[in-house]
């Protein structure tokens, strides 16, 4: 039966049947991921990408043999539900539901510090976390001493909704405690952790992982800490928009990007992993620093719903060999069953 099972699975795997995924993207997503390299890559391994008509009912469309979105609303969970209804066994990556989790920055990071990620390398010392943060829902409570006592400033303020929209992207780094009269709650305060100015982006795709490091904000140093005094709070959406007194240049050239370490690859491979079953999600990356007070400290300080994968490297291949596999799940699934009862037998 199993025998029969991993035949099918490799006679399908070299048959010429085509796949269609289709893509419920808005605009701006459509044009930075759908790229004229994505769609020839996968069209050479027999997967088409097909955009989704908003203007017409999900389920009426296709037939597709996988769905990717990142859009929202009650409208559209309607649509992907009235499609899951019809087509059951057509994987929609991700469900809504674990998506969710990803829009309130306290439950996007609660996930890391329930994380059960083994121990891995005994000589390993490397650990992770989030930084210390509090949730503040009103202004009343940004008066609170007592819901601050356990934060140490420089603080990163950061909108509580994280749903995409240039507004929950708008941070304010605040020094001192009258810096925190001009914010706007809701919002998560977190400590700020000096990280030389280099933060890790760790892209998931299924079981694939790609850490790449990027420019991120400078440290704060005791002298900056002490002139800001009077300014309290500086506001910024970007890290390139960063009001600085130095140019762009000299801030990239003191950041050395070349010279980071990256962090050991066993490691990242299993907060991705962790996160990526705590989460129940395939397309997500997450933000980590290294905390420069402990070289071997990392915090987890963002987690996002599919990135912008195009700025990942070989992000035509990974792609593909997602989709590929997931248009495959049951035949791949069928082949680690075959696989699995075969090291029973060999035991
Ligand atoms: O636009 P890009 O390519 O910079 O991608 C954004 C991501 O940048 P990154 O891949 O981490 O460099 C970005 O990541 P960060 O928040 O910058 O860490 C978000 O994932 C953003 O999506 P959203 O606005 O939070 O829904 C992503 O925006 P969308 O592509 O979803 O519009
Ligand atoms: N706790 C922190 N300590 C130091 N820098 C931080 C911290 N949190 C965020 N940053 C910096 O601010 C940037 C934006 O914060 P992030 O939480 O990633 O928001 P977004 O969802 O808008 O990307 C990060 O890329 C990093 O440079
Ligand atoms: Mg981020
Ligand atoms: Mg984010």
């Amino acid at each position: 039966m199993a025998a029969a099972a991993a035949a099918a699975a490799e006679a399908s795997s070299a048959d010429s049947r085509r796949y269609v995924v289709g893509y419920a993207l808005a605009p701006k997503k459509q044009n930075s991921f759908i790229k004229p390299s994505l769609i020839s890559r996968a069209a050479a391994r027999g997967v088409d990408l097909v955009p989704v008509d908003d203007a017409r009912p999900l389920a009426d469309q296709g037939p597709f043999d996988l769905v990717i979105h990142k859009l929202y609303g009650h409208d559209w969970r309607a649509q992907l539900q009235a499609f899951s209804a019809r087509y059951p066994s057509v994987p929609v990556v991700d469900p809504p539901h674990a998506i969710d989790r990803l829009h309130n920055r306290i439950s996007m990071l609660q996930v890391v510090s329930e994380l059960d990620v083994p121990p891995g390398d005994a000589d390993r010392r490397d650990t992770f976390g989030i930084p210390s943060q509090v949730v503040v829902y009103d202004a009343a409570a940004l008066a609170d001493s007592g819901l601050l006592a356990a934060l140490r400033f420089p603080l990163i303020a950061k909108p509580l909704v994280a749903d995409g929209s240039a507004k929950s992207h708008k941070m304010s780094l605040v020094y001192h405690r009258e810096g925190l009269r001009k914010l706007r709650p809701p919002l998560v305060l977190q400590e700020f952790v000096n990280h030389g100015g280099v933060i890790f982006k760790v892209y998931v795709v299924g079981g694939h992982v790609t850490c790449v490091k990027r420019h991120s904000l400078p440290d704060v140093s005791k002298e900056i800490l002490e002139d800001a005094a009077a300014e309290g709070t500086i506001s910024f959406s970007q890290v390139s928009n960063l009001p600085n007194q130095r140019t762009a240049e000299e801030y990239y050239e003191d950041m050395r990007l070349e010279d980071a370490v990256m962090p050991p690859t066993d490691f990242v491979n299993e907060i991705a992993g962790g996160l990526r079953r705590a989460l129940g999600l395939q397309l997500f990356n997450f933000d980590m620093i290294r905390d420069v007070r402990a070289g071997d400290r990392y915090l987890v300080i963002d987690i996002n719903y599919f990135p912008g994968y195009a700025k990942m490297p070989g992000y035509e291949i990974v792609l593909t060999d997602f989709f590929w596999d997931m248009v495959h799940k049951d035949d791949v699934a069928l082949k680690e069953e075959e696989e699995q009862s075969n090291h029973a037998v060999v035991k």
